[in-house]
């Protein structure tokens, strides 16, 4: 049996777009047999009942294969789109079509519907419209009332719902959506699904400062049942200046570089993403890279060498996930580009540690005596493994933060995660180096080791006679936290 995710001691994680091209059953578990950790559904394609019926296929495929696949849902945002489109549109040089605030079928000819009402106003004979941050760039020859002729300037293909940005005189024009908020009514209705169907994860589109983070995670604290962590997107404009407070006030950061090399010049975004990738390290928050890992494997079935190359880059600045967009959602080989994640970030994690690369400082989390004494058992067992050549560090956590200390850590050896609940699983599935197993934790201590041994024994995952760091912060009822941390051997 190949890589399935939860046997597989790869350590970097993989999130992968559900689309059309992987949606069915049959495509949902070769994604997780293939090593998919988190499955994203994006809110600005599908229907409620659309996205329902993938969530219930990965559940039944979590519970009856026993993967660990955990959900995000992304929000739309309220940025400038493009209506839907009954097929995908190809755009010519020198063709020229209508866009407009209109329903677009009742504009004569070419229209494409956007879906921003202001847009009229704000925009200039002379703008450059730019979809999906290139794709295609549209130049504004007339305006007609609701409606706004442009002309092709940048061939390419037009998608459904394709996002709009606006350039004049070579620069990105930002007053038009400074009014809209990032959390629409349309992306609260899609927080209200999220609730109800107890995804994991919310990715926030478009994040400006902190205070959208602060406020959905109080309305997740009083309305959901579970926890669902919230990851900010680094994609606007305005969200470079206050990554700081962004990374701080959220559980994850993506870095959506689609849309954010839309609105930054593109030779700023590898920087920005190696600052937040460190940011969130230091901070204790899983990061995601995000698009264009591999979208050449959109049309074809092996990767550009340079696409290699930016994964390498991405392991090596030991990001906890790797996404793809359109690779897995609607390409013609999303296995085959799960393979190529797989390999690429197994070898490159494999130089990493014989180079001793990727060591950054690890500044203190916080003041509080608890969580320094966790934080501080964490460091000296991920040290100590290394140190040793543990094969292994098995840790045992009712709510993933101890899991979570040794992840930031990247220790060399992998840690074998063991919690007595499916959702704790669900969310330390999307951080770096942890393998989680659900468990039902005994009152024994002793015999909860013992059993994990056998259960990864059996699993080929450790062997006797391997030598394992255990690191334990299980509080039996109505005591005292106990915390401990064991060198063993296999039995
Ligand atoms: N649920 C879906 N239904 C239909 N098509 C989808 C769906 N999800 C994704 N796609 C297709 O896959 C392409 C890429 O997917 P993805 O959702 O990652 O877009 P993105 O532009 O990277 O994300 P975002 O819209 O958040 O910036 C989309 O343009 C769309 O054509
Ligand atoms: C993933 C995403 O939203 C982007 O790259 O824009
Ligand atoms: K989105
Ligand atoms: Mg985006």
């Amino acid at each position: 049996m190949g890589e399935n995710g939860f046997r597989s001691t790869r350590r970097t994680k993989i999130v992968a777009t559900i689309g059309p091209a992987t949606c069915s059953e049959e495509m949902l578990e070769t994604l997780a047999t293939s090593g998919m950790n988190v499955a994203r559904l994006n809110m600005c394609h599908g229907t409620h009942d659309w996205h329902t019926a993938v969530i219930n296929r990965i559940r039944k495929l979590n519970k009856l294969k026993g993967f660990s696949v955990a959900i995000m849902l992304d929000t739309e945002g309220s940025e400038v789109h493009t209506s839907e489109l009954e097929q995908p549109l190809k755009a010519e040089v020198g063709e020229e079509f209508v866009l407009t605030i209109r329903d677009p079928k009742t504009v004569e000819g070419s229209a494409i519907g956007v879906s921003y009402d202001a847009f009229v106003d704000d925009v200039q004979v002379g703008d450059l419209v730019v979809v999906d941050g290139g794709m295609v760039s549209l130049e504004v020859k007339q305006k007609m009332g609701p409606d706004v002729k442009v002309e092709v300037v940048d061939p390419g293909i037009v998608l459904s719902r394709a996002n709009l940005t606006f350039r004049r005189n070579g620069h990105l024009v930002r007053a038009r959506n400074s009014m809209l908020p990032v959390l629409s009514s349309k992306d609260w209705l899609d927080i209200d699904f999220a609730i109800r169907q107890n995804v994991d994860f919310i990715a926030v589109s478009f994040v400006k400062s902190a205070d959208v983070i602060k406020n959905l995670k109080s309305y997740l604290n009083s309305r959901a049942d579970k926890v669902i962590e919230v990851i900010a997107k680094v994609e606007s404009h305005d969200s470079v200046p206050n990554i700081e407070e962004i990374v701080e006030a959220s559980d994850a950061v993506m870095v959506a570089r689609g849309d954010l090399g839309a609105q930054i010049p593109l030779e700023d975004v590898p920087s920005v993403q190696k600052e937040v990738v460190v940011r969130c390290r230091q901070a204790g928050k899983a990061v995601i890279v995000a698009s264009h890992l591999l979208q050449s494997m959109i049309e074809y079935p092996t990767p550009t060498r340079a696409e290699v190359a930016d994964i390498a880059d991405v392991v090596r600045q030991r990001a906890d996930a790797l996404m793809l967009s359109g690779e897995s959602a609607a390409g013609a080989y999303p296995e085959k580009a799960i393979g190529v994640l797989r390999a690429v970030a197994t070898r490159i994690e494999e130089w990493c540690r014989q180079e001793k690369h990727g060591q950054i400082v690890l500044p203190q989390l916080t003041d509080r005596l608890d969580g320094r004494v966790s934080e501080e058992l964490c460091a000296s067992a991920a040290q100590m493994a290394n140190n040793l050549n543990a094969r292994a560090i098995f840790v045992y956590t009712r709510r993933g933060y101890m899991a979570n200390f040794l992840s930031r850590c990247r220790p060399d050896c992998p840690i074998f995660a063991f919690t007595d609940k499916q959702d704790v699983r669900q969310r330390l599935n999307l951080r770096w180096g942890v393998m989680p197993f659900r468990l039902d934790f005994g009152a024994d201590p002793e015999e909860n080791v013992d059993r994990t041994f056998a259960l990864l024994k059996r699993r080929d995952l450790v062997q006797k006679g391997d030598l394992v760091v255990v690191v334990s912060d299980i509080r039996p009822p109505n005591e005292d936290v106990v915390r401990s941390v064991q060198i063993r051997h296999v039995p």
